[in-house]
């Protein structure tokens, strides 16, 4: 079951006379893809970690199905949270296997997941993200790429009713980004995630939400809110913009501005 989230009001600043993030509300629907895009610097992550508990608002709630993140124990919110951040993954000397059972840490007393529903969960996201062959490797010997996967996986295994995701394709090839944004829209999850690839997130997003200086800029379903004149307001350039033969999903091509 997902559970909806809830933004209200969020402002962070590392000062108080200094907003990196100013007045954010929107709402995800249970089981619905938010796809945040905006320039470097907008305040995309700064809004991830603002959600996921890692900086305490100054300003504003989080509620995850009607919840106060902020008055939940860390374990219920890792119950009910996954995410994988744009921090630099930790030089886990662990192997692939080991830490993708980390996240089965909220179900579990010890710092391992015993027990064979545990170990089922565990391979079945090495399967899903093809890491089976580098599962018995230690995760500080992978490629940039499959650390990404590892640590999805991780995330997918605490079987989280919100999954907050900050650029989880940015190390991967063009094959395993399909693969993964496939993987997301089979999920029955709600999702918040940011993206670069304005492609990617027109073929993800149930709603686009667009940053700009730590405002929200645009919100809605793709096709009204990836549009040439938001594109140019956000990113200052230009898209061009046509529709893919197949999914008929809108397609963009962008140049500098003349
Ligand atoms: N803890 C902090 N203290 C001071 N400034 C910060 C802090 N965290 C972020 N910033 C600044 O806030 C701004 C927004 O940063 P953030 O990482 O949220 O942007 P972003 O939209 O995710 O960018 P990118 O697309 O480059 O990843 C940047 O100018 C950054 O330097």
């Amino acid at each position: 079951m997902a559970l909806d989230l809830q933004v209200r009001d969020l402002s962070w600043g590392p000062r108080p006379d200094r907003r990196i993030i100013e007045a954010i509300s929107f709402d995800v629907p249970a089981g619905s893809t938010t796809v945040i895009v905006g320039p470097n610097g907008a305040g995309k992550s700064t809004l991830l970690r603002s959600i996921y508990r890692q900086n305490r608002p100054t300003t504003g709630k989080v509620l995850v199905g009607g919840r106060n993140i902020w008055r939940l124990s860390m374990r219920d919110v890792s119950r009910l949270i996954a995410a994988v951040l744009q921090e630099v993954a930790p030089d886990f000397s662990f192997t692939v296997r080991e830490v993708v059972a980390m996240g089965r840490i909220p179900y579990c007393r010890g710092l391992f997941a015993h027990g064979r529903a545990n170990e089922q969960i565990i391979e079945k996201a090495l399967a899903d993200f093809r890491l089976i062959e580098f599962a018995n490797r230690s995760f500080s010997r992978l490629s940039g790429g499959e650390k990404q996967r590892a640590l999805l996986a991780r995330a997918i295994v605490q079987e989280p009713q919100l999954l907050i995701l900050d650029e989880p394709t940015n190390h991967l090839d063009i094959r395993h980004q399909l693969e993964i944004i496939e993987m997301l829209k089979r999920l029955n999850l709600t999702v918040l995630i940011t993206l670069h690839d304005l492609n990617l997130a027109a073929s993800l997003a149930d709603q686009v939400l667009v940053m700009r200086q730590g405002r929200i800029c645009a919100i809605g379903p793709p096709l009204a809110t990836l549009t040439a004149q938001t594109i140019r307001s956000a990113f200052d350039v230009e898209a061009h913009i046509d529709h893919h033969p197949r999914t008929g999903k809108p397609r963009l091509s962008f140049d500098l501005s003349p």
